[in-house]
């Protein structure tokens, strides 16, 4: 069964488009969704909750419509956007209304992760650092047991040991395989990471959704010198000139049996810094 299904979302924005946008996230995996900046991540993820309003395609989420079980829906998935309203309530406050509204709420998890990332509740939310009011925010999507995780960027405001603490926290949500999680990252380490499934979107297209290792497995990354560059240029993805020659990125498919530059596995940084520049020089 697939935890979210979403089938040719469109949103037309004055100057950008969503552009019949389809993936899939199966129960009980890690979906990283990545793109550079005003790729149209969030714009993906408002659309499907009905935050903004779609101007096309259909949203499936834990196998029912959004349209007609929206509220049934948002209180079974747990959301992080980054925004967190109410800045000169006290964590305890904000909380106790929050948790009103999903019954399946516990407590006892709750005090764990504000353990976990050593939050104060009775501290303002105004009084906590950017990073701190992610990690509260993400305590809050944690505690009522959601069967799909929707987080907006949540690594992106984290030191280097926080963002290692919360994916393996991802990790242990999914280990029980009843939870999925579906996360919009610039970060794609954190990918390298957890991530089972892969996104990518472009220009508010999807180039690709599929597991990790078969997105790695498509590309090649390739580096050789300006002789070689003339054999395979205009194969490649993108590429970069440097004082020894060439490197760039090449589907899988396309690299011949002839080609004598250096080949090897890319990263999904790789994959998309390369795309971003697609058809053309870095
Ligand atoms: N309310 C809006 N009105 C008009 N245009 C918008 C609106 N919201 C977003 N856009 C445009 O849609 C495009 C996609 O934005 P979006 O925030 O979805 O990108 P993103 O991939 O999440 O980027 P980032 O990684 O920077 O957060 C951008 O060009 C943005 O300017």
């Amino acid at each position: 069964m697939n935890s979210l299904e979403i089938s040719n979302l469109r949103k037309e924005y004055k100057t950008f488009t969503l552009n019949n946008v389809s993936f899939s996230i199966p129960k009980g995996y890690i979906m990283g969704f990545i793109g550079e900046n005003g790729a149209g991540k969030t714009t993906t993820i408002k659309s499907m909750l009905n935050l903004v309003k779609r101007d096309g395609g259909d949203v499936t989420i834990l196998g029912k419509d959004i349209d007609i079980h929206e509220m049934e829906i948002k209180s079974s998935i747990g959301y992080v956007s980054g925004e967190l309203f109410y800045p000169k309530k006290t964590l305890n406050q904000v909380t106790n209304v929050y948790k009103r509204f999903y019954p399946n709420w516990d407590e006892a998890l709750y005090q764990s992760y504000l353990d976990t990332f050593h939050l104060d509740p009775s501290k303002k939310i105004d009084e906590l650092s950017k990073g701190m009011q992610l990690k509260y925010a993400i305590s809050l999507a944690l505690s009522h047991h959601a069967e799909l995780l929707i987080l907006d960027e949540p690594t992106s405001g984290l030191d280097p040991v926080a963002r290692d603490n919360l994916l393996e926290v991802f990790q242990s949500i999914v280990e029980n395989e009843e939870t999925s999680i579906l996360f919009s990252t610039h970060i794609t380490s954190d990918l390298d990471k957890c991530a089972d499934y892969i996104t990518f979107i472009k220009n508010g297209s999807i180039i690709d959704s599929c597991t990790k290792d078969d997105m790695i497995d498509k590309y090649r990354f390739v580096g050789g010198t300006k002789e070689e560059l003339q054999q395979i240029k205009d194969r490649l993805i993108s590429y970069r000139e440097n004082a020894f020659g060439f490197n760039g990125l090449i589907k899988t498919k396309d690299v011949a049996t002839t080609d004598t530059c250096k080949i090897g596995q890319p990263s999904l940084d790789d994959i998309m810094i390369f795309h971003a520049n697609e058809g053309g020089q870095l």
